[in-house]
């Protein structure tokens, strides 16, 4: 049996490293959906599809699983999603998410999806992991330790500072508001 775990994995952390595991006990063949594989270089989304395949192909590899892992863009359109899916990866019997939308439009589609609970969620949220790598707050503890070495290797969190920062930029300029000394040198 094959199934099929979409998650936009900024990054992957050990909520979904937990939910694999539980997966596995399930299935013999797991495919790896990277949604939103087309956004990087934000705050909501600072990691490219390729840092995202890094991560996930070892941090997986502990796992007794054949993985499929597959990049997959958004596209405008829900009602045609699955098919895009479908289009995209190789067959699956199931389909595991927790994400409301996702859960809707395959069970529309007919595919069988499965739900989870979340783990740990105060602590295993891409949100509030993303939030303490600008904050400089610690966060290696929440993600697999493959992960920490794939944000070291890519200089992530210099990335997602930057990102941030001039995010809070935007926002000043477009209130007008003064800008704080602290964004004030901030470098192109
Ligand atoms: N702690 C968790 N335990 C179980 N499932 C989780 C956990 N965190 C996320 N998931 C599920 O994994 C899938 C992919 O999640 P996603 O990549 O959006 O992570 P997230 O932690 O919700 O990140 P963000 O805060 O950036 O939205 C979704 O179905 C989501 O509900
Ligand atoms: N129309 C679409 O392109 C469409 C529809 C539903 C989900 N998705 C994507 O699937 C992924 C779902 O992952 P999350 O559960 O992490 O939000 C996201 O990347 C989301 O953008 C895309």
């Amino acid at each position: 049996m094959r199934g099929f775990y979409i998650g936009r994995f900024q990054p992957y952390h050990n909520g979904h490293h937990s939910m694999v595991e539980r997966i596995s006990e399930e299935v013999d063949e797991l495919v790896l959906g990277i949604g939103s594989a087309d956004d990087s270089h934000t705050t909501h989304d600072p990691f490219t599809a390729g840092e995202r395949i890094m991560m996930i192909t070892k941090a997986v590899a502990e796992y007794d699983l054949t993985t499929y892992v597959v990049p997959l863009e958004d596209i405008n359109r829900n009602a045609v999603w699955v098919s895009h899916v479908e289009s995209m990866c190789p067959d699956f019997d199931v389909a595991y998410s927790n994400n409301p939308l996702v859960v809707r439009l395959f069970e529309e589609a007919g595919i069988e999806v499965r739900q989870s609970p979340m783990f740990d969620r105060d602590r295993l949220e891409g949100s509030e992991i993303r939030q303490r790598m600008i904050d400089d707050e610690s966060w290696r503890d929440r993600v697999p330790s493959s992960v920490v070495e794939v944000i070291e290797e890519i200089h992530g969190i210099k990335r997602l500072q930057h990102v941030s920062d001039s995010d809070s930029l935007e926002r000043y300029a477009a209130t007008g508001e003064s800008v704080p000394e602290s964004l004030d040198d901030l470098d192109d």
